[in-house]
C-alpha cells in the first residue's frame, strides 16, 4: 500500500488579471497508482530561525512576517517579485490582508504555498480532503476553491475565534458548501471521521497544526486517505532546526523522528521539499472555455 506524504507552502498576488483565472475547475484526473506523498517544507515565515539564531535574526523573521515577507529564504525584493507573479484569488487576498494585522499571522501559509496545494489537489482530482490546523483559514480557501462544486473539505481547527474569520471568508469566496468545519481537536476530528465509516475516501490531506501530534494525525490520515492519495505535512525542516544537533527542543525532537519515521515507513511513497520557492513553475493546463475563461495564459 502506497501513499505520498508531500509539504508545504507560499505567497500571494496580484494582478487582477491572475485574481480571475484562480478559481481552478473540477479536476478530472485521478492518479492511477497507490501512491502516497509524504513530504514537508520548512515555512517561509521563520526562515532566520534556525539553530544558530540570532535575537537579531529572530526579530529580523518577525518583522518579516509582519511585513508579509512570508517567503522562505527570499529577500523583500524576491518577495515583491513572487507576490506579482503568484495568482491569488481576490477573496484570498482580503483574508490574507485582515489576518495580517492578527496574532498569530505569521502562521498563515505563503501565497505560493497555497497555490501549489491548490494545484496538488487539483492534479490528484481531489474531490474529498482534510485540512489540519485552519487558523483564518487561508490554506483551507485556496484548496476550497480548487475543488470541483461537489468537492469537500474537511476543516479542522480547535480556535473558535480563527474559524469565524475563515467562515466569513469561505461565504465571501461562495465556497461554504464545500467546507465542513470541525471545531474540535483534529486528532477527534479525525478520529471521528473514521469511526463514522469514512476511512480510504479521502484524497488529499494538508497538516499544518500542532508539530508533536504529527505522528498521530499522520497515522490517523494514512487511515482515511486512499491509496494513491496525498498527504501533504508542512514544516518538517522547522526552520532549519532539524539538522542542528545543538537544537533539541521538543517540538524539534518530535518533527525529527516523525521524518525518521517517514523515511522508514514503505507503506509510503515520499518527497521532501526543502522550499517552495525554489520550484521553478509546475504548469498544469485546464481545458479552457473561452467565453468565460478570463485567464491570462
Ligand atoms: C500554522 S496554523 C495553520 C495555518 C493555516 N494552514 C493557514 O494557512 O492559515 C496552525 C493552526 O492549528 C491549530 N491547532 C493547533 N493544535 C490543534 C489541535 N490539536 N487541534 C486543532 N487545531 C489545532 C491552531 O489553533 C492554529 O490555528
Amino acid at each position: 500500500m502506497r501513499r505520498f506524504a508531500s509539504a508545504s507552502f507560499l505567497p500571494p498576488p496580484a494582478t487582477a488579471a491572475a485574481e480571475a483565472a484562480l478559481r481552478f475547475g473540477a479536476a478530472t484526473t485521478l492518479v492511477p497508482r497507490a501512491l502516497a506523498l509524504t513530504a514537508s517544507t520548512c515555512p517561509w515565515q521563520r526562515r532566520h530561525l534556525c539553530s544558530s539564531s540570532s535575537a537579531a535574526a529572530t526579530a529580523a523573521a518577525v518583522e518579516e512576517a509582519r511585513q508579509g515577507r512570508k517567503q522562505m529564504g527570499a529577500t523583500p525584493q524576491l518577495y515583491e517579485y513572487l507576490l506579482a507573479n503568484v495568482r491569488e484569488h481576490p477573496v484570498l487576498r482580503e483574508l490574507r490582508e485582515e489576518t495580517a494585522a492578527m496574532r498569530g499571522s505569521q502562521m498563515q501559509v505563503s501565497p505560493a504555498q497555497a497555490q501549489l496545494l491548490a494545484m496538488l489537489a487539483q492534479i490528484l482530482g481531489a474531490q474529498r480532503c482534510i485540512e489540519v490546523g485552519v487558523y483564518t483559514g487561508y490554506s483551507s480557501l485556496a484548496v476550497a476553491l480548487a475543488l470541483p462544486e461537489s468537492g469537500r473539505l474537511v476543516a479542522c481547527e480547535r480556535d473558535e475565534r480563527c474559524l469565524e474569520v475563515a467562515k466569513k471568508y469561505y461565504q465571501r469566496a461562495g465556497v461554504s458548501h464545500k467546507v465542513d468545519v470541525k471545531h474540535a481537536l483534529a486528532a477527534d476530528s479525525l478520529k471521528s471521521l473514521i469511526d463514522g465509516g469514512e476511512a480510504n475516501s479521502y484524497d488529499f490531506a494538508f497538516v499544518d497544526a500542532d508539530k508533536r501530534m504529527y505522528e498521530e494525525y499522520y497515522e490517523l490520515l494514512l487511515k482515511l486517505v486512499r491509496v494513491g492519495g496525498l498527504i501533504v505535512i508542512d514544516n518538517v525542516l522547522w526552520y532549519g532546526r532539524v539538522a542542528d544537533p545543538l537544537v533539541n527542543d521538543l517540538k524539534t525532537i518530535s518533527i525529527r523522528n516523525f521524518n525518521k519515521k517517514l523515511l522508514e515507513d514503505n507503506r509510503v511513497n515520499i518527497s521532501m521539499v526543502s522550499s517552495s520557492h525554489h520550484i521553478s513553475c509546475l504548469v498544469y493546463p485546464i481545458v479552457i472555455h473561452h467565453q468565460t475563461c478570463k485567464c491570462k495564459l
